[in-house]
C-alpha cells in the first residue's frame, strides 16, 4: 500500500519544503497539504523535485478564519471571494503539479448554499479540467454547521454537477464519526472516490488505536483495487517520527 503524508498535520513544526523532505526520509510515497499559500510555490516545487514525491492535493483558502469561516464555496453572496480562492488554488496546484484541489464549502445550510456550491464546483471543474476537484464531508464535532456533512450529500452533489473531474474525498475519520459502515461505504463509493484519508477515531491520532481497525480497512481498500496513496491526516501530538510505528508495520 502507498501512503501520503498530510503536511497540514504531520511535521507542522517545519517549513513546508522541509516537511516534504521529512516525509521522504520517513518512507512516505507522496505528500498532500492543506493551505500552502504562505510558502512560495517555487520552493515547494524544488523540494518535490528533489525528493521525487508527488503532491496529491491542496485546499482552497478558508476565508476569514479568525472570523469563523471555514471555506467559501457554499456561502451565498460570496461567489467572487470563492472564485478568487479557486483561481489561487488552481494556479498553485499548476505550479507544484498537485493532482487535486479540495474545495472547502464553509459553514452554511439550505437551498441557496447548495445552489452556490454547485455553481462554484462547476466553475472549479471548468477552470481546472486537468486536475481532480474534491469535496469532503466534515464531521459535526470538529466542524459544526459545515455545509457538507455526509457521503450521501456529497454523491448527490457530484451527480448534479455532472463533471468528470469531480470526486469525493473519503476521509475515514469524518465518515466513521458521521455514518460508520466504512467497509461497505468504501466498496460502494469507489467509482466516485478521488482520495482517501485516515486517522484514529475519535481522537484523530495515528491509525494504530481507537474504534477503527485500520489493518482491516487498508485490506478492504487494497482488495477493492484502489491503489492510490492513502492520506495520513492525523494530529501527531508531538514529534511526527514518534508516531510512525504503523507505517513501519505496514512496510514489514
Ligand atoms: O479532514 C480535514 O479536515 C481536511 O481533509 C481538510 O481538508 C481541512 O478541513
Ligand atoms: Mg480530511
Amino acid at each position: 500500500m502507498k501512503f501520503s503524508a498530510n503536511l497540514g498535520f504531520l511535521w507542522q513544526d517545519r517549513p513546508l519544503p522541509d516537511a516534504i523532505r521529512a516525509a521522504k526520509a520517513a518512507g512516505f510515497d507522496a505528500v498532500e497539504c492543506h493551505w500552502p499559500y504562505e510558502t512560495p510555490a517555487a520552493e515547494v516545487a524544488v523540494a518535490l523535485k528533489e525528493t521525487g514525491l508527488p503532491m496529491l492535493g491542496l485546499n482552497t483558502r478558508r476565508g476569514d478564519v479568525a472570523g469563523g469561516e471555514n471555506g467559501l464555496s457554499a456561502l451565498p453572496g460570496r461567489d467572487d471571494d470563492a472564485r478568487l480562492a479557486i483561481d489561487e488554488a488552481v494556479a498553485y496546484a499548476q505550479a507544484v503539479t498537485a493532482d487535486a484541489i479540495h474545495l472547502m464549502a464553509g459553514f452554511a445550510d439550505g437551498t441557496d448554499a447548495h445552489d452556490t456550491f454547485v455553481r462554484n464546483l462547476r466553475y472549479a471543474c471548468d477552470a481546472a479540467p486537468d486536475r481532480t476537484i474534491l469535496i469532503e464531508p466534515l464531521n459535526h464535532y470538529d466542524a459544526p454547521g459545515y455545509f457538507l456533512k455526509t457521503s450521501g450529500q456529497a454523491i448527490r452533489i457530484i451527480e448534479e454537477v455532472g463533471a468528470s473531474n469531480l470526486r469525493l474525498m473519503f476521509d475515514c475519520y469524518h465518515i466513521q464519526l458521521m455514518e460508520g459502515d466504512l467497509t461497505h461505504r468504501l466498496q460502494r463509493l469507489k467509482p466516485q472516490i478521488g482520495h482517501i484519508q485516515f486517522a484514529s477515531v475519535p481522537d484523530r491520532g495515528a491509525p494504530d488505536r481507537g474504534e477503527v481497525n485500520y489493518g482491516h480497512v487498508f485490506d478492504v481498500i487494497r482488495d477493492m483495487g484502489y491503489d492510490a496513496p492513502l492520506g495520513a491526516e492525523y494530529k501527531p501530538g508531538g514529534p511526527t517520527e514518534d508516531t510512525l510505528g504503523w507505517l513501519s508495520m505496514m512496510r514489514s
